[in-house]
């Protein structure tokens, strides 16, 4: 072979691949249906036998779920799409040419687009054989961190040439993300008009039995909620939403805490989710507004949602420190 015949090979460079969970490509139901039955056919999101669990998955929550889900998606669809993905989206932004000229930064979801393998070979093609997998989960937990680094891995293993792989770890003790979360906090409630008589992180929920079974999440979310409330010098409640299914999750939860509040003399709240890295469904819908109308509803009389870190300044500086740092030794971060 003549060096003119011999493919071509860009230069060397390294990726970031930021990712996050997924979201529908539109707000109506077979949108819908399509992105839940990608994601709630996940074993690491399900561990329920395949063969019981995929009867009631197809005839059950495939049937109804998708309209009602579709609607609650209508009320948070903005200009730009899913708020999940415009927010992802916009942190890559912020974050490229964070880290050096030989840096690139790119985006995928865990379900759905842009997905995994394809922004994986994108990276490739471009000339990163060094990548980092960031899934933007503070708190680690297999049915979000371990399967979206499993989906990175199946695509390796298709790929001849590989690009060497690091994977971000959990940063729920972070000092850097205890400080993103106390200013964000500080500046949230500086902008109310009352002082909250309570402050709820809410956590995302998950069946108790994986925490019996040694996933970590759990205690990742109550030492993030101990961190963030010794940083502010007050004691936050804790609590876990959006439970699916009839099995035991852990607790307390976040609807029946916001309804049984108002009736202990907590009629002020303000409340944030700090495992979320992006507002989503889960925060704007089930806790902005049916969180608020739970707690109006039974007596609250003052209700403040504090938003996510999204790509405020803040979150940015935050998400640029825990990179750079797993980049050592790949590129002298400026
Ligand atoms: C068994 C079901 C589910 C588990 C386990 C689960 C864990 C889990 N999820 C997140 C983050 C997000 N979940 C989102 C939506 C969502 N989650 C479930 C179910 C489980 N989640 C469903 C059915 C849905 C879809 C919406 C609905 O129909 O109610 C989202 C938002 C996506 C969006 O498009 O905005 C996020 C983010 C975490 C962090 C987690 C475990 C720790
Ligand atoms: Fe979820
Ligand atoms: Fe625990």
């Amino acid at each position: 072979m003549t060096p003119a015949e011999h493919p071509p090979i860009p230069p060397r460079k390294v990726g970031v691949l930021l990712i996050n969970l997924g979201t529908p490509d539109a707000p109506d139901a077979k949108s819908v249906k399509r992105y839940l039955g990608e994601f709630l056919s996940d074993r690491r999101v399900v561990e329920i036998p395949q063969i019981l669990w995929q009867p009631i998955l197809r005839g059950i929550v495939l049937t109804t779920r998708p309209a009602k889900s579709a609607h609650a998606y209508g009320l948070v669809w903005s200009e730009e799409g899913s708020p999940l993905a415009a927010i992802t989206k916009a942190q890559h932004r912020s974050l490229q040419g964070a880290f050096g000229p030989g840096v690139m930064v790119d985006w995928a979801m865990r379900y759905g687009n842009p997905s995994i393998a394809d922004r994986i070979a994108a990276l490739k093609d471009a000339g990163c054989e060094r990548i980092l997998l960031a899934p933007l989960y503070p708190q680690y937990c297999a049915a979000t961190t371990a399967t979206a680094n499993d989906k990175a891995f199946e695509a390796l293993a298709a790929m001849r040439w590989q690009p060497a792989i690091r994977t971000l770890p959990p940063y729920h003790d972070d000092p850097a993300y205890i400080a993103a979360l106390k200013a964000s906090v500080e500046a949230g409630l500086a902008a109310l008009d009352f002082v909250p008589d309570a402050i709820l992180t809410s956590f995302h929920g998950m069946p108790q039995r994986t925490l019996e079974m040694g996933d970590p999440y759990h205690c990742h979310c109550r030492k993030t909620a101990r961190l963030l409330g010794e940083a502010l010098g007050r004691e936050l409640v804790v609590t876990f939403q959006s439970r699916f299914g009839r099995a035991k999750w852990l607790e307390p939860a976040t609807d029946t805490t916001l309804e049984a509040l108002p009736a202990t003399g907590v009629k002020k709240v303000a409340i944030l989710a700090p495992g979320f890295s992006a507002d989503c469904l889960e925060t704007l819908e089930e806790l902005q507004i049916r969180g608020r109308e739970s707690f109006e509803g039974a007596g609250g009389t003052h209700f403040a949602y504090i938003p996510c870190l999204n790509a405020s300044d803040n979150g940015i500086a935050m998400l640029r420190s825990i990179i750079g740092r797993e980049l050592a030794g790949w590129v002298d971060v400026p």
